[in-house]
């Protein structure tokens, strides 16, 4: 009798409003349907991030992308949350609960470029637009290797505003997050894709966390299925990289870690990792490989040898 008058179960998932949030909340969103068999409802949460003008680093670090949708976890008024891993700060809060990695997406930088330029070819003094330190610290890295001058240009803003100072002939090129391209359906904007050895990118990059309460035992189980354990490992790898630097959120750090050995699925994973001055001038640059199974141990090790290199005096304050 009762069943016929409650409500139908819904999910609500809690995305920011930028285009990139809603392409993968909603990618997700399908899946959790999927999975569920329950009805995914997006709810749009505005951040501070999102609306603040400010550089990143001035208003504590890509967390403020993050702390409004966990709020809403936390009262309840949202299900699950999708962030990018990237943005997710490496301390976990009480009482969630990181259900899913789910595959990851490219996790290289792209250049976007004027006339189809790739780097080698911009001319001497070209403005490349970042906001990154992590960007700038390797480009201007790049250019003394190289021989080059490049007049790296501090900017920020979603991926449109980005793109848009190429597009009206203010910078000659941005370096952009190929993932959030692809996700985009952009792709075809991208002059170059760069290398690991020209540009390592942020710990987490191209892997998306879902997150919910912890409390909610049957969606965590659910969630679990969109786990992928190889992208978990790496992010686990680069992340506990970043935790053990104690850098904030904004600082020139860059890792990646793949699956390692002729075993598959692998049972090893390499991780290279980079901190650098943002001027290029000094930075350690350093990899290792170690089992999958212990991948935060490989990530706090490196990170170990790195302060030993002198890491800690390239990073500057702690900002997040
Ligand atoms: N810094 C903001 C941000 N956070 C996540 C992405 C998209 C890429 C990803 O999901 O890792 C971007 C854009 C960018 O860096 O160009």
């Amino acid at each position: 009798m009762s069943s016929s008058t409650e409500p139908a179960r819904v999910l609500r998932l809690g995305t920011r409003r930028s285009a990139l949030a809603k392409a993968q909340s909603g990618a997700v969103a399908d899946l959790v349907a999927k999975v569920t068999g329950t009805t995914v409802e997006l709810v749009e949460i505005t951040t501070y991030g999102d609306t603040s003008k400010e550089a990143l680093a001035q208003i504590g670090g890509t967390g403020v992308f993050v702390s409004a949708l966990r709020d809403a976890l936390l009262a309840g008024r949202i299900d699950l949350a999708v962030h990018s891993l990237k943005d997710l700060p490496t301390a976990a809060p009480r009482g969630l609960a990181l259900a899913a990695v789910p595959p990851r997406e490219d996790p290289r930088d792209v250049l976007v470029a004027r006339d189809g330029l790739r780097l080698a070819e911009l001319p001497d003094g070209a403005r490349v637009g970042t906001g990154s330190p992590r960007r700038m610290a390797q480009l201007n890295a790049w250019a003394l290797r190289t021989g080059r001058r490049l007049d790296v240009v501090p900017i920020r803003g979603n991926v449109d505003t980005r793109v848009g100072f190429v597009r009206s002939g203010e910078l000659d090129a941005v370096v952009l997050a190929h993932a959030g391209l692809l996700r985009l359906g952009r792709a075809e904007e991208v002059t170059e894709v760069l290398p690991f050895d020209t540009m390592l990118p942020a710990p987490g990059q191209g892997a998306l966390a879902v997150e919910c309460s912890a409390s909610h035992a049957d969606l965590v189980t659910a969630l679990a299925e969109l786990d992928d354990p190889l992208t978990r490992a790496a992010v686990t790898a680069e992340r506990s990289l970043l935790a053990a630097l104690e850098a904030g959120c904004s600082a020139p750090v860059g890792a990646h870690a793949v699956g390692w050995g002729d075993e598959l699925p692998a049972t090893e994973l390499r991780l290279a990792a980079f901190v650098g001055r943002p001027d290029g001038a000094a930075m350690v640059q350093l990899s290792a490989t170690g089992s999958l199974d212990d991948a935060s141990a490989l990530g706090r090790d490196l990170a170990a040898e790195m302060l030993a290199q002198g890491a800690a005096g390239l990073m500057g304050e702690r900002d997040c």
